[in-house]
């Protein structure tokens, strides 16, 4: 998949095989470039010029619009900024809004906790009997009745990487009267999204994954074009003010997607992602599909010939798998720690889950390959036995 792989693209440490790009994609090489000139000639020079000279208070919208052709959003739909909380909070809210009179919140007990928590804390904020309902993933679709005012869930699974049929689920919330809210943070820049086609009122997600923004880069938001002139901000900052600067004592609405705008936007964070968002310039997201399913499979086969200890976490199904692989195995947190010592890094999910990103921009049949002798070598001389290993770190 020669059009897909581009490593050069990228630093990447020499020897180390990166497998966590589902967590934190890797430096795009220019960054250094890119910031440095941002600090030097944009805040050093413009100062507060900057935010009209530099283009500092359109990067949301500006960078919005380059993740939106990613995830088959119109132009104008969605907008940068915050965390992925919080822009979950926002848009769960304005769901709630939407839907009077309707009191379930529905997720998956497989959605990322923060999602679950931040539901949880607006039923507490807004103290009106509202629940959140969790089933499994596979009894989403039975769980979506009359009494669902919001179904918010994660397209794919951050721990088994299973994917939810975002066209069926959407479709059957419709019929029963609810608003779909889709969280992409493992779906952005990983497989191919086509959130219009869907018609699912909103849409969140991060950009610090396969999207490689960097740590604490800034989320998305999306909303439908049809409902962006009337959607009610939960969180209303003055920049998503219809005219902040006129410094008006009340808040009345932005125009479109700009109201899901709060603060001021943290502007070395966009810089950064702007600069690698133009990675994805030309990039064909079906083409990268079809190399990730291609290095999952050659991962999936390999492992399993040669490593009987580990055990399959994620759907055979390539299609319905996201682009990660899970495997169990009961020392799963030792043996990755035994195996990032090995220059192999992927990452371990609570309670046995050993997980594994396949990102075709950086990765490519030889990594695989190196990546599974490695993995055979901690297993087989039980190097994931050793005590160096079993000392838990605070971010796992
Ligand atoms: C589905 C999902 N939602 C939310 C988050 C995190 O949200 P935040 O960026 O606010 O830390 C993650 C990953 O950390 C995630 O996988
Ligand atoms: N956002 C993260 C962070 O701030 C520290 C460590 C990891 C993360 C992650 O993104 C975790 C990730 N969402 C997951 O799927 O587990």
């Amino acid at each position: 998949m020669s059009e897909i792989l581009r490593k050069d693209v990228f630093s990447l440490p020499e020897g180390v095989i990166y497998l966590d790009g589902n967590s934190l994609g890797p430096m795009p090489r220019n960054m250094p470039e890119t910031l440095s000139r941002m600090v030097s000639s944009e805040w050093g020079q413009l100062l507060i010029k900057g935010w009209n000279a530099a283009g500092w208070m359109d990067q949301p919208s500006r960078i919005g619009d380059m993740v939106a052709r990613l995830i088959g959003a119109p132009q104008g739909t969605v907008v940068m900024g915050d965390t992925l909380s919080i822009k979950v909070y926002q848009a769960v809210a304005a769901g709630l809004k939407m839907t009077p009179g309707r009191r379930v919140i529905l997720s998956d007990t497989g959605n990322f906790p923060t999602d679950l928590y931040m539901v949880e804390g607006l039923i507490r904020t807004l103290d009106q009997g509202y629940e959140l309902r969790t089933v499994a993933p596979e009894d989403v679709a039975a769980a979506i009745g009359d009494d669902i005012a919001v179904v918010m869930l994660t397209q794919v699974d951050y721990r088994t990487g299973r994917l939810h049929d975002m066209d069926a689920i959407t479709q059957r919330a419709h019929q029963h009267g609810a608003v779909m809210v889709w969280d992409l943070a493992h779906s952005a820049g990983a497989i191919p999204v086509d959130l219009a086609a869907s018609n699912a009122e909103m849409a969140v997600g991060c950009t610090y994954k396969y999207l490689n923004g960097g740590p604490g880069a800034p989320a998305f938001i999306y909303v439908r074009s049809d409902l962006a002139e009337t959607i009610q901000p939960a969180l209303s900052g003055w920049l998503g003010h219809e005219a902040p600067f006129d410094f008006a004592m009340n808040y009345r609405p932005g125009p479109g997607i700009e109201r899901m705008r709060v603060g001021t936007p943290p502007v070395m964070q966009m810089t950064a992602l702007e600069e690698a968002m133009r990675v994805w310039d030309d990039v064909d997201m079906r083409a990268l599909r079809a190399a990730s399913i291609a290095l999952q499979e050659q991962f999936i086969a390999d492992v399993e010939a040669r490593v009987p200890a580990l055990t399959l976490a994620s759907p055979r199904d390539p299609d319905a798998r996201g682009s990660q692989v899970s495997f169990r195995f009961e020392h799963g947190y030792a043996a990755m720690q035994a195996l990032i010592h090995m220059d192999v890094i992927g990452d371990f999910r609570a309670p046995d889950i050993m997980r594994f990103g396949f990102t075709p921009l950086y990765i490519d049949a030889g990594d695989v390959t190196e990546a599974v002798d490695r993995i055979a070598k901690v297993m087989d001389d039980k190097l994931w036995d050793d005590p160096k290993y079993k000392t838990r770190n605070r971010v796992t």
